[in-house]
């Protein structure tokens, strides 16, 4: 649906991380809003906020570019009312500092959990039947002189952990379902509709399931949730598919558990400190590595792009924003 343009006023919008998905797409948004981008200036980012900001309501944000939206830049744009970020998880921003200064925020919301729940299923196709492996083993010339390629593991009938059974768990669930698996869940309270077994602790779903499949979204809560004791009660035959967020994982203990035979495997979308990821997973058969893209589609990029347009024309008409984050 194209948006309209409710007024000739071409409102200014602060892109405050560096070349985005916006920015690639800058073209789409032009006629309607004017991007003010501080990488463009040789300025240090406070002190072009605080000479060119002052007067910007609206700004759009992008995960994974190390920016938090902090105190620090927050108090260089005096008249910020609206954050638009190009995510469904808002770990980057300060939600409570955004909250208590009035701004409000509008993110990905569900935009992108089909996509995320694909690539779950294929990094867990990817980890048991050695499809990334198998790929290196070919191009290599191995096939013709060796005859050791892994055997790889069955997909019907595994026993699939979710941790946090929302949108994206619950997409997970449902491709699973197809693939003849047993599908239970860790999530705070039991779903009253969901028909999956539903485990409080991680620890008893990790004990009572071959893989973990993590979509929950980072929190003080959810740091490290799956750490060495989780790790041990999943067991050795045991994989990880992470499409939530790295910090989730005890990363190290992974790695060392990964090495060591301690758990099979694993299918990584996020890393604790992505872009940089640890090197000794490189070396490792074991493990698919995937540059977070999980929620980006060529379809999801353009619906992304429509969102926030509406979202932007919504605020600045003063109307209901089309997804308001609200926690
Ligand atoms: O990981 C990506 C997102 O949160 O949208």
């Amino acid at each position: 649906m194209a948006v309209k343009i409710q007024s000739d006023e071409l409102h200014q919008v602060l892109v405050l991380s560096p070349p985005s998905v916006f920015t690639s797409l800058e073209s789409q948004f032009q006629n309607r809003f004017q991007f003010l981008k501080p990488w463009d200036s040789n300025l240090p980012l406070l002190q072009f906020l605080i000479s060119n900001a002052q007067s910007v309501r609206a700004c759009l944000v992008t995960p994974g570019d190390g920016l938090a939206v902090s105190s620090a830049i927050l108090d260089c744009l005096p008249s910020l009312k609206f954050v638009v970020t190009a995510s469904a998880g808002v770990d980057h921003l300060n939600v409570a500092e955004l909250r208590r200064r009035g701004v409000a925020i509008a993110y990905a919301g569900n935009l992108f959990s089909q996509d995320v729940a694909d690539m779950a299923v294929g990094l867990l196709i990817d980890v048991l039947r050695n499809v990334s492996a198998g790929d290196r083993f070919v191009r290599q010339g191995l096939w013709a002189t060796q005859m050791d390629f892994s055997l790889g593991l069955k997909l019907t009938g595994k026993r699939i952990g979710i941790v946090g059974l929302g949108k994206i768990g619950s997409e997970v669930a449902k491709r699973l379902e197809g693939f003849g698996c047993r599908i239970s869940y860790n999530s705070r309270t039991k779903k009253p509709l969901v028909p999956y077994s539903h485990y409080s602790n991680v620890h008893e779903l990790a004990t009572n399931c071959d893989v973990l499949i993590i979509c929950s979204s980072l929190t003080e809560e959810t740091r490290h949730l799956i750490n060495r004791e989780v790790m041990v009660a999943l067991g050795k035959d045991g994989v990880i598919i992470n499409v939530g967020r790295g910090a989730i994982i005890d990363e190290k203990a992974m790695i060392e558990y990964l090495i060591q035979g301690e758990i099979k495997g694993a299918g990584l979308d996020v890393f604790e400190d992505e872009p940089e990821i640890p090197k000794q997973l490189f070396n490792l058969d074991n493990v698919v590595l995937s540059p977070h893209v999980a929620v980006t589609t060529t379809e999801s990029i353009a619906g992304l792009i429509e969102l926030a347009l509406e979202n932007l024309e919504a605020f600045f008409s003063n109307k209901p924003l089309v997804s308001p984050f609200l926690d």
